[in-house]
């Protein structure tokens, strides 16, 4: 595969999660990590936005980090302004392409928005930025119209398109379809945009980089818009495992970035969630503790260190022997296997009746009450 770039809008999109709003500190903080680990390219925000935005961009910029920056503008000139006021030298413009989007934000007048993503752009070149065109809505549009906005965009000048699931609605099977027409006819490079609205967001991701998307937007932990964006963190492991494509990015701080954004973001990640959620390395059932303490790739697809997780044994109501007696015996506590049965059955009773797993505090009382711990 070719050499795939990752640009983060989790300080554009991410934030545009309903309820989200980041201060100054945490973009920065936000955008810093994201450099250190290697993040190739951040969408920083939305100059139009004003004044705090504004100055967030602009520390973001007096960093001076390896990541090239971005910023978001609608087909607005002002907007382009905003974004040089902030010193970027990068800007993206987003235009809508589909009927629906351009009947109501533009009363059917497509001509019109045409023209007016034809003079943001001539305006920025003058200006001596490099130009991104983001296609809003793309996988709804009229797929003759894309192509020709596309096509458009890259004859007036802009150095990348961007093609946008903007609600969600592809699977990878159209995604690959899509995509691979625009990059079999253009020749400036495409970049793929996908919400997660029907879970999707990843695997439409994954799927327009194998139809030859070069650069891809991703949020951290999936931040974004309603159901949200494709996972940094998802994006990145996906790659690297299933396609063997490393990019470079230090996977081993990806838990800790995911902690960052879920605390500047105040929006937790579900326990299950792909990678970083803090069930990923974590076995109660029976079969796969045993599996694990036998070799962990029985039920581990890569190793928890590589994206800096630790594995955890629970013991709770679908525990068996082996992870038992492995705890137990790391207390220094050996129990013949009808002890270890016993104890087990109280696991299931108790973790029934608390709804969870046992605490090993809780696990060595409970040893200790019964009287096993003679056995030590
Ligand atoms: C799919 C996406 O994620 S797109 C990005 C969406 N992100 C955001 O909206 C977050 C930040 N937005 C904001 O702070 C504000 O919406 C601003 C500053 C951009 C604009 O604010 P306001 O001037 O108050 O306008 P408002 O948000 O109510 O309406 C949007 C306006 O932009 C226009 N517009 C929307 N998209 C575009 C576009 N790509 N190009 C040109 N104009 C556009 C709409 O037609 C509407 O114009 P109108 O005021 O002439 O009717
Ligand atoms: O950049 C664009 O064109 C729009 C990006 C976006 O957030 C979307 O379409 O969902």
């Amino acid at each position: 595969m070719y050499q795939i770039m990752i640009n983060d809008t989790t300080l554009r999109d991410g934030e545009q999660a309903a309820g989200v709003a980041f201060n100054l500190e945490e973009k920065v903080a936000i955008a810093q990590f994201l450099d250190t680990i290697g993040v190739h390219e951040l969408e920083v925000g939305i100059p139009a936005m004003g004044e705090e935005e504004i100055r967030a961009i602009v520390a973001i910029r007096n960093l001076d980090l390896n990541a090239k920056l971005l910023g978001w503008n609608r087909a607005v000139l002002s907007d382009i302004k905003a974004s040089i006021a902030c010193g970027l030298e990068r800007v993206h413009i987003a235009i809508p392409v589909s009927g629906v989007q351009i009947a109501a934000k533009f009363h059917g007048q497509w001509r019109v928005s045409l023209q007016k993503l034809k003079d943001c752009i001539s305006f920025a070149l003058d200006q001596g930025l490099w130009v991104s065109v983001g296609g809003e809505d793309s996988s709804r549009a009229d797929e003759n119209f894309l192509q020709d906005v596309a096509m458009l965009s890259q004859e007036w000048g802009a150095s990348r398109f961007r093609f946008c699931d903007t609600v969600g609605v592809l699977d990878p099977f159209r995604t690959h379809l899509k995509v691979k027409h625009l990059v079999s006819t253009l020749s400036i490079p495409i970049e793929i945009h996908t919400h997660n609205d029907f879970g999707l967001a990843t695997a439409n991701a994954l799927a327009g980089i194998k139809a030859g998307a070069v650069s891809v937007n991703t949020t951290v932990n999936g931040l974004g818009e309603r159901a949200g964006n494709a996972a940094l963190e998802e994006v990145i492991m996906a790659l690297k495992c299933i396609y063997g494509v490393d990019l470079g990015i230090q996977t081993q701080h990806l838990l800790k970035l995911s902690q960052l954004v879920a605390k500047a973001s105040g929006a937790n990640v579900q326990p299950w969630k792909a990678i970083v959620g803090e069930n990923t390395f974590a076995h109660e059932s029976g079969i796969h503790a045993h599996g694990v303490l036998q070799n962990p790739v029985t039920y581990e697809p890569y190793a928890p260190e590589d994206v800096g997780w630790e594995r955890r044994l629970v013991i709770g109501k679908h525990s068996g022997r082996h992870s038992l007696s492995n705890l137990l015996e790391q207390h220094g506590i050996f129990l013949d296997s009808q002890e270890i049965q016993a104890i087990l059955d109280v696991v299931r009773q108790q973790s029934i009746l608390k709804k969870r797993s046992l605490t090993t505090e809780e696990l060595l009382n409970l040893v200790s009450e019964k009287r096993y711990s003679h056995a030590t």
